[in-house]
């Protein structure tokens, strides 16, 4: 990858379903060591430019059409293996619901090291490289011993990550990864991945309705509405100084972020 170009960058891209095209934008990237913030009420394309990086979209029935290239290569187009194998290694999806991620009949280590085994080939180095991640993500790696139903869900997210670093992820796409936590989990999630950007240069982009996580995490905050971004901007100049009337409404629905002053 030349230094110049960003680890992602997405143009002229467009995702459709038969004639309706439910995402179109015209540019946007995101750097390494960098946390984007993708904003924007229910339906607006938030999680559909997450699939269509991940190369999920087409899978899901869509048309993709435009450029995304990560760390060089282009992914619109890619033959399905390399997609696979990208998403095994260069970057990783951290769902929602973790749960759905981990096999509830087996120890989630077990998970874990099949995967890496699958991606990263045999060897004993999986184990080192699980207990290794797990550390980064805070967790004692005799954890990964345990059940699904035996980690709360703030640590099988941390699990998911975990997987997503021993495999060598550069890029987490989170959809709405803190939504089914409480507060003080959230808050948690939200420090983890700020570590994780400050000390390893993880880049994430992080989709999410809530536009007080994204301002308390993201270094820039993309707004989207009807499939388009609408203001990309830094975070904290987003927040203090909304350009969209639109933006303005979403904010002035977030109480912790001055709805009062907004509303
Ligand atoms: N498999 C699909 N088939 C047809 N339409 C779809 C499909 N997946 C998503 N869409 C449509 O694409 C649009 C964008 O959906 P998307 O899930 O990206 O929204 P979102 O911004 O992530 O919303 P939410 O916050 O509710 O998840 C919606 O109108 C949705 O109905």
């Amino acid at each position: 990858m030349s230094t110049a170009e960003p680890l992602l960058a997405i143009r002229d891209l467009r995702v459709s379903f038969g004639e309706r095209t439910q995402v179109e934008l015209a540019e946007l990237t995101l750097g390494a060591g960098e946390i984007l913030g993708l904003a924007g009420e229910s339906g607006a394309g938030k999680s559909l430019t997450g699939l269509a990086v991940l190369g999920l979209a087409r899978r899901a029935g869509a048309t993709v059409t435009g450029s995304i290239r990560l760390a060089g290569e282009e992914l619109v187009g890619a033959p399905e293996r390399r997609l696979r194998l990208l998403r095994g290694s260069t970057m990783a999806l951290i769902p929602q619901s973790p749960a759905g991620a981990f096999n509830p009949v087996l120890p989630v280590g077990t998970t874990v090291l099949r995967a890496l085994r699958l991606h990263r080939g045999a060897g004993a180095t999986a184990r080192e490289r699980a207990e290794s991640a797990m550390r980064r993500v805070w967790l004692d790696p005799e954890h990964l011993a345990r059940y699904p139903h035996q980690l709360s869900g703030g640590q099988l997210q941390r699990v998911a990550i975990a997987l997503g670093l021993a495999l060598g992820a550069q890029l987490l796409i989170a959809d709405e990864p803190t939504s089914a936590l409480d507060v003080t989990v959230q808050a948690e999630i939200c420090k983890l991945l700020a570590e994780l950007r400050d000390k390893e240069e993880m880049s994430v982009l992080f989709v999410s309705h809530d536009l007080a996580v994204l301002a308390g995490l993201c270094d820039r905050i993309a707004v989207m509405r009807a499939g388009r971004v609408i203001e990309a901007r830094p975070a904290g100049e987003l927040v203090a100084d909304p350009r969209e009337d639109y933006t303005r409404e979403l904010l002035a629905a977030v109480p912790r972020l001055g709805g009062a002053t907004h509303a």
